[in-house]
Order: C-alpha cells, then structure tokens, then sequence
C-alpha cells in the first residue's frame, strides 16, 4: 500500500511509485518470475518527469549513476561520475541497473515505501545497488551544437555514452525512456513553450523510447541499421544498414522487433516518422501526416491508422482527422540510403490492416477521446484504457506522466482504471497502479469496488492480489450484494472459495432484497457452490424480505440437486413465505416435477393451504404430472378419504357401488346419505292402504305364461329376462305396476323387478366436466332395470325453498299436489347419473307396495345396449336447460349435443327427436318429468 504520509510531504506519486516499484524489480530479478513479467515489471524503474509537448525532444547525452544506500553524495559526485561514465560507455554496455535516487534526493518520503504484495513478489531486495541510466530530453533544451550532432546522419562521433537509457533488458517490448535528472528537466521545462500547453501533451506511440544496449541482443550481425523504409506507401524492402553508433534498441511498433538503428533513424523515430502500425519509417511516397501542433509532424501509413466511424485518426497521438492529410514525398528527397548490397531485405512486417473500430483498444480510447477532445481527459482515459488493456508500460507511461490514478471514467460507469484493470485480471496493471496511490476501495456509479469487479468476472488472481492488498471484502454495491453475492450469483467458486478465507462472516450477508450469497447461487443451480456454502456454514434457513427461506429458491429455479442438497442442511421444507406458499406450492406453480416428488418423499404436507387457500395441487396445471404425483399423495396420506374401492351403498344395494376417482383429489362424496329406497322428513301421508290395490291372482308367476288373472295391466310388463320390451316405436312409456303384497302370485314372480332392486354392476366415477357420474361396470342389454331414482320426498312447495336444486326430480303427475324427490341429502345410486344429450336410460314411473298415484317410484331403464364402462345418464328435458343453460351448459360431449355452448336451440332439435325430447318426457312423466331448476 501506498504510505499515505508521502502525500503530506509533498512527494509526487510518481517518485513513490518508482522507489516501490524498484523494490518489484529487484524481487523479480532475483527471483524466477517468468520472463515477460519481469520484463514489465524492470519497467518500474523510472522517475517523475515533467509534462512535455509531443514532438520537441531529441536523445541527449546524459549519464546519471545512483547508489541508493549514498543520495547525500550524489550530487557531489555527479559531474564526476558522468565524466567517467561517458568515457566508459563507448567500451561497455554494462546494463546492471540501479534505481535513480536523485529526484527523491533529500525528500523524507524517498525512504522506500513498500507497496501492496505484489502479484508476483512480496518484497524487493532494496539492499541491491545497482547502477541505472536513462533520459530523454526535448529538442529545445539542446544547444544547437548537440542538436546538429544529433540529428546529423554523420554522427559518427558522438559517443555511445551521449544516450541516456532506461534499465531494460533486450527482450523487452519497449522501453520508457524520462530524464531523472532535475536539472536537466527544469531546462527542459524552461526551455518549453509554457506549463499548461505542454502539460497537455501525452503520446501513444512509443517513438521516443528506447531500451538500454544489451550485448545479448546485438550480435556482430547487428550492428547496421535495421530500419526498414516503406517505399510509395507500400511496405519497403530496404533495409538501412548503415553502422550504428548507438546499441540502444528502439521499437516504433509492437509488431516489429526492437532495432539498433542508426543515427538517422534514431533521429526520425523521435520525430515520429517510424508508423507505429507497422514499424517501417515514412520517408518517401505516400503516406498520412497529423499535424497536431503545427510543427510537429506525425507520419503513419494510412493502412495502419486507427479508423473509427471511417474516420482516420493518428496512431502517434490519436488526433482527430482534422489534422490528418496525405503527404507524398519524393523518393528523391527521402533520407535512406540506399541498400550498400543491394539486395532485398525479408520483410520485417506486413504491413497493417486497419484496426477495426471496435477491437482496437486505441479506437475505443480515441473513440473516447473524441468525444470531448480535451488532451487531459484523453491521457487520462487513455490510462483507463490501457488498465483496461493491461498494457502495463503504457500505464507505466502514464503514470509517470502523473496521471491521475483514481480519475474514473465517466463513459464507464465512473470505474477507475483499478476497477478496470480488476475486472480484466490485470493484477499486475492493479499493483502498478497501486503502487501510484491508487485508491482500493474507489466505487463506481453502482458503487463497485474493483474488488468487486474482480469477482464478478472470476478474476482469480486478481481477487486474490486484491484481497493481499487489504481490499474490503464488506463493501456493498448500489443493490447491497458483497463481492460473495456477485461471485455466488455468477457461480465463480474459486473467487468464493477465496473471499471466504478472508469473509467468512459475510456469508450470511443478506442484500437489499434480503438475499445472501447462498441464495443466487440456489437461484442460478449452481449446485457445486451451494454445496461449498452448506459446507462453509451458510445459513440456509435464514429468512430474505419475502420470508422465503432457501429452499423456496431451489423450488423456483428446480435444481432437486441443490433442493436435496438444502433439505440434508435441514432447510425447512414447510417454511411459508408471506404469500403462505410452501417450496411444494412454488414447486407445483413452477411445474417442476423433481422438486415435487423429492419434497413429498421427505414428507411434503400436500394439505398446507397459502394465503389464497390454494393447496399445492391448485396451484399446478390440471391432470399434468406435477398435479397427478400430488393427488396420489393426497390419496396415500389422506386419512379421511375413503378407500377406492368402498361401497357407497355401505351394503344396502344388493350390489356393493363403489366410487373411483381418476381425474382430481375430490374424495368420495360424503355429504348426502345414501338410501336405497325414498324417504321422507316430514308426513306425505301417502295412500298405503293394502286394501286399495290392485293386485293379481296369478296362482304361482305372472311371468310364467300361465297367469290366470286376467289382470294384464298388473302382470306381464317384462319379458321372460325382467327387461322392460321397449318398442322403438312406442313414445310413450307406461306406468308400470309391479305385482305387490296383496297379489297371489309369489315373490319370485316375473313382475317384480324395480322392487327387487339393483341388479347390474355400476360405478360412481369421477368425471372430466360433469362432476361426479355413473357408469356401467358390465355390458347391458336394452330394457333392464337399472337403478331407481331415490331421495327425500317432498312437497313442490318444500322443494321451492330448497337452495340447492341440482338434485330435485319433479313428480308432476297431474293427479293432485305436485311432488319432488330430493335427492340432494338422501339419495341413492341414481343421485349422480348425470345428463346427456344422447342418453342410454329412459326414466319409468313405476308402482309397487303402494299404488298412490302422487308417489311413482322413479326407475332408470336402458334404452338401449350399454357397454361396460359406459357412463350412464338421461335426458334431463329442455325445461331443465332452459333455465340452467344461463349457468352452465352441457358437457355430455355427445356429437348430438343440444345443451352445449356451442348449439344454438335445444327446443328446435329437441321437437325432432323422439327420444330425449320434451314430447317423449312429457309422455313419459308428464309435465314434471324432467330435473327441476
Ligand atoms: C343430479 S346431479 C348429477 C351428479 C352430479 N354430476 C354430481 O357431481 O353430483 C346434476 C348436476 O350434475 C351436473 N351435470 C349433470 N349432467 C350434466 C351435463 N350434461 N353437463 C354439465 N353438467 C351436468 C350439473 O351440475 C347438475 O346440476
């Protein structure tokens, strides 16, 4: 971490940075840190310089040796030292590096600061003397003498110790080059146009670095030019080799290794002659120029300009087009030499596409950049960016550069470029730009922390990095989740697993929706993280604003994995939210079927009602899976529902009834009595008189043939099989008189039949649409006795006031008082035969102990064949439909459907059909015959 005393003190970032840095460098040198790392790392070793205009420098000789356990003697020894080394330099190219102490000289803070453990290095090895050298200086801070020398191709003696270098292996991509040296900066200064133009200035390109000589880098081989012109726009092939004076390497572009360059070239790269696309210095032909301050000219290729919006911007400075312009120079004119061997050189590069707008980094910068056009803000974006990027030496650059490294983007949500550099997993960009004081715990405008933005996109190392560095782990986004919750809810368990070693009390954080890190892990199945949460002590019955409790969750996402996984950490399988659904209720809206059968096997309450009094069972689709496991359990677990098979006459019929439900959880009625013969509840002082009846003298069997009664009204109504011979033909029923008490023939005779009672295999079933019905456990054959219409009898007047009239069937018979039987609280078999439209029963009014014309008993008899497991039903009458139709219509689903939604006249239909009609009821029963409304 940054001390944050240096800022009292008044030391620039940058210096701290550098002496943290330095500690890095020296850790990584000697340490195995994998090459390329060290390499951005060794960058570490600059110092602060000042602000400059892009364009304006030139290589100086300067030499600076600093020893950092001696600054006193510095300057004492300066002059001295520089002499020496200069003379040293053309015959060495020692490259051991020591870190420049001269621009903390004196300065309390210059004591070395130890920043945050580094990613790849805990400590430095300060105690490490080494020697460090490197400057670059502005053009106009040079007497003219040096200036000449300099940029003169004939610059053979100028010395090798004249350039200043960074500390940088060869293998290093590019190298910052600044001047360490205050005095030679405030030159530099002073000789610059002004403070605030020039503090404006910050390149892209990397035109005016350049690394420190290495003897590994440049063989004998190398000691000519390896510039390589682009010739009329096009790629060149021909290389300079002219001799090189100077081993410093220089890299124009990222796509082109570093190059010893001679004096000429040396001097166009610092010009920005060198395209930064492709690496080939623009001499002759064609190519693009910016001008962006008047002066200073910038020279790329315009395949290797950045492009945005179609728009050419300039890769050294990423000006807008304004300033950009093809310039075409002569051949003639161009400085190369030409190839002493004259013979074609391999093509370094080829040459660049254009970058496409948005996969370039710097398009997005300059895109970014273009939108206000102000420099500052495009340095500092362009530092966000780069974090953004992990270009580590450009950040560096930047830094140094004194950029600002807690500025957050606007454009970005206001991130930092620590939040950046987070959230890609540059952990190295992160310490560099920590150590330039970098604040952890920035937030964005969702109120992240880069900690957070590490662990949402499963930064790893980062997370760890950050987490070393003494990141917050508590800190709450604008939706009050944790770094956990955003790691959790994204199924990242290496970044849980790692936030919890340093945030285990936080595993219970609850958000602002009251949900920990538990939660969105259960709500995204992400069933191995939930189970390292269980393991790591997440509460997992702990309550969020609903009042849902885990388990809820796994409901509603369906993963039975993590629903098992809960239900083993004793998540509560009947906790009610406030809506009073249970996980079973979410489970069976949400159809998840596994979920279903895993909480009924660790005991579900199929019975718990929410607030809408909804059981599971109403809560899911109708005859689906989830709504079939949930009524078997029902039926399992139901202490009160009869078994399947009961006999609801409970041994009254002769036939045992038994009731069957396939279709939903409705038990077996239970609210009416069953009766096998109509009763009363109040006196109908029915005529019951023996001596009032007819009555036959059949000596034995009226059905026998040999009845001698004479009586035929009385004897002979069924056939020889007890079925009633209905002739198609006949419309009209008759009232059938079955022989009785007072008859002579026997109790076996043949012409009792309804009062013999049930005689076929019937079911009471659950129907689809008509609620409870009957149907046909046996083949039937037409004209037998099915089952009488049994129930309370009572007046027409008694019936009026009865609410419910659905099982009312009127007497009406025209002989005096009207009656009904009511059914509705007693009632036998015939109580549930429903309507249809095409029925297989006809309804027969039937005598038999008694002959009192107000009171036929009611039987049901097949009209025609009826095949086992067919419902059964009559036609109720128009009258019925009449008045019912504004309530509910038929359901009977038969294609002669009269009382369907869809059919537009029952009467119509009704008057052409025999049987079923009103004509047929109405000679059957008469007026009455037909359910009441
Ligand atoms: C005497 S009950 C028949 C048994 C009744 N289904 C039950 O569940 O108790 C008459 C009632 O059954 C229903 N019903 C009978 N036949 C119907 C049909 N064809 N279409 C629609 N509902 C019918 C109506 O609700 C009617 O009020």
């Amino acid at each position: 971490m940054v001390n944050d005393s240096d800022s009292e003190s008044g030391v620039d970032p940058p210096v701290n940075l550098i002496l943290s840095l330095s500690l890095v460098r020296y850790k990584l040198v000697s340490s195995c840190v994998s090459e390329p790392v060290a390499d951005y790392l060794l960058l570490c070793d600059v110092v602060k310089r000042k602000k400059r205009k892009m364009g304006m420098y030139n290589l100086v000789p300067k030499k600076k040796t600093r020893v950092l356990k001696q600054p006193e003697k510095v300057d004492e020894e300066e002059e001295e030292e520089e002499e020496e080394e200069e003379e040293d330099e053309a015959s060495t190219t020692d490259t051991s590096l020591v870190p420049d102490t001269e621009s903390v000289e004196g300065d309390p803070a210059s004591t070395l600061t130890p920043g945050p453990p580094s990613p790849l290095g805990q400590e430095g090895d300060a105690e490490q003397p080494r020697s460090i050298e490197y400057t670059e200086l502005a053009l106009d801070s040079l007497d003219l003498k040096a200036q000449e020398e300099l940029l003169s191709p004939q610059l053979t003696g100028n010395k090798p110790s004249s350039y200043l270098r960074m500390p940088l292996p060869s293998i290093c991509p590019a190298a910052v080059s600044v001047s360490a040296d205050k005095s030679l900066l405030s030159r530099a200064v002073d000789a610059d146009l002004g403070g605030g133009d020039l503090a404006e200035e910050h390149p892209l390109c990397c035109c005016r670095i350049e690394t420190p000589s290495s003897k590994e880098a440049t063989t004998a081989g190398e000691q000519t030019c390896m510039a390589i012109e682009s010739s009329d726009g096009m790629v060149g092939d021909i290389r300079c080799q002219r001799r090189v004076l100077k081993q410093e390497m220089m890299r124009p572009s990222s796509k082109v290794h570093l190059m010893v360059l001679c004096e000429d070239h040396r001097g166009g790269m610092v010009k920005h002659q060198c395209c930064p696309g492709c690496g080939l210095f623009c001499r002759a032909g064609s190519f693009q120029e910016c001008r962006p301050y008047g002066s200073i000219s910038h020279r790329f290729h315009h395949g290797c300009a950045t492009v945005l919006k179609g728009r050419l911007f300039c890769p050294h400075c990423g000006e807008n087009p304004g300033t950009t312009h093809e310039v075409t120079v002569s051949t003639a004119t161009a400085s190369a030499p030409p190839n002493p061997h004259g013979t074609p050189v391999p093509r370094a590069v080829e040459p660049c596409p254009p970058l496409s707008p948005a996969a370039s980094p710097a398009a997005a910068a300059v895109a970014i950049a273009t939108t206000t056009r102000s420099p500052v803000k495009l340095a500092s974006r362009m530092l966000y960016i780069s974090a953004k990027e992990g270009d580590l030496q450009k950040v560096i650059h930047l830094l140094v550069d004194g950029k600002d490294p807690n500025l957050p983007l606007e454009e970005d949500h206001m991130r930092t470029p620590l939040h950046a550099a987070a959230a890609e997993g540059h952990q190295e960009v992160c310490h560099m730009l920590l150590q330039a004081r970098a604040n952890l715990e920035m937030f964005d405008d969702k109120l992240k922390t880069p900690l957070m933005c590490a662990a949402e996109n499963n930064r790893v190392e980062a997370v760890k990095y950050l987490l070393s560095a003494g990141s917050a782990v508590c800190n709450k986004d604008i939706q009050g989740s944790t770094c956990l919750h955003l790691a959790a809810k994204l199924g990242h368990d290496d970044v849980v697993q790692l936030l919890l070693t340093k945030a285990a009390k936080y595993i219970n954080c609850q958000d602002i929706g009251g949900w920990t890190p538990i939660t969105w892990a259960i709500e995204h199945k992400h069933h191995s993280l939930v189970h390292l949460l269980v393991t790591k002590g997440a509460d997992v019955n702990i309550r969020d604003k609903e009042e849902n409790v885990c388990l809820h969750w796994a409901a509603l996402s369906g993963c039975e994995d993590v629903a098992q996984n809960l239900l083993d950490a004793r998540s509560y399988l009947h906790a009610a939210n406030i809506h009073g659904d249970t996980p079973l209720h979410i489970a069976a809206r949400q159809n998840h079927l596994e979920c279903v059968m895993l909480f009924l096997a660790r005991g579900g309450d199929v019975t718990l009602r929410n607030r809408d009094g909804e059981t599971a069972l109403d809560c899911c689709a109708y005859g689906s899976k989830v709504w079939s496991a949930l009524a078997t359990n029902k039926k399992l677990t139901d202490p009160v529902s009869p078994p399947p098979s009961r006999d609801i006459s409970r041994g009254y019929e002769a036939l045992a009834i038994s009731c069957v439900n396939d279709v939903d959880a409705e038990p077996c009625p239970s609210d009416y009595k069953y009766v096998s013969d109509s009763c009363v509840t109040s006196p109908l002082h029915a005529d019951t008189d023996i001596t009032h009846l007819q009555h036959c003298s059949c000596p034995e069997d009226c059905g026998s043939g040999t009845c001698m009664c004479g009586q035929l009204s009385l004897c002979c109504w069924y056939d020889n099989e007890g079925r009633l011979p209905l002739d198609a033909s006949q419309r009209e029923p008759p009232v059938l008189f079955e022989c009785n008490q007072a008859c002579s023939c026997w109790r076996t005779c043949r012409n009792r039949v309804v009062q013999n009672g049930l005689r076929v295999r019937l079911q009471l079933y659950r129907t689809q649409k008509m609620g409870w019905g009957v149907q046909a456990l046996q083949d039937i054959p037409q004209g037998a006795f099915i089952c009488e219409y049994v129930g309370e009898i009572v007046t027409d007047a008694e019936a009026d006031k009865r609410e419910n009239d659905s099982f009312l069937f009127t007497l009406d018979n025209k002989v005096g008082e009207v009656h009904c039987i009511d059914a509705r609280r007693y009632g036998n078999v015939g109580r549930f035969v429903n309507h249809l439209c095409d029925p297989n029963l006809v309804a027969v009014r039937v005598f038999t102990s008694h002959q009192d014309l107000r009171f036929p008993r009611i039987a049901f008899f097949s009209c025609r064949p009826i095949r086992a497991g067919e419902q059964i039903g009559f036609d109720y009458g128009d009258h019925y439909w009449r008045i019912k139709r504004r309530f509910f219509s038929c359901q009977c689903g038969s294609l002669q459907c009269r009382h369907s939604s869809s059919s537009s006249s029952s009467s119509s239909a009704a008057t052409q059909r025999g049987r079923g009609s009103d004509a047929t009821t109405h000679r059957l029963f008469g007026d009455g015959n037909q359910m009441e409304n």
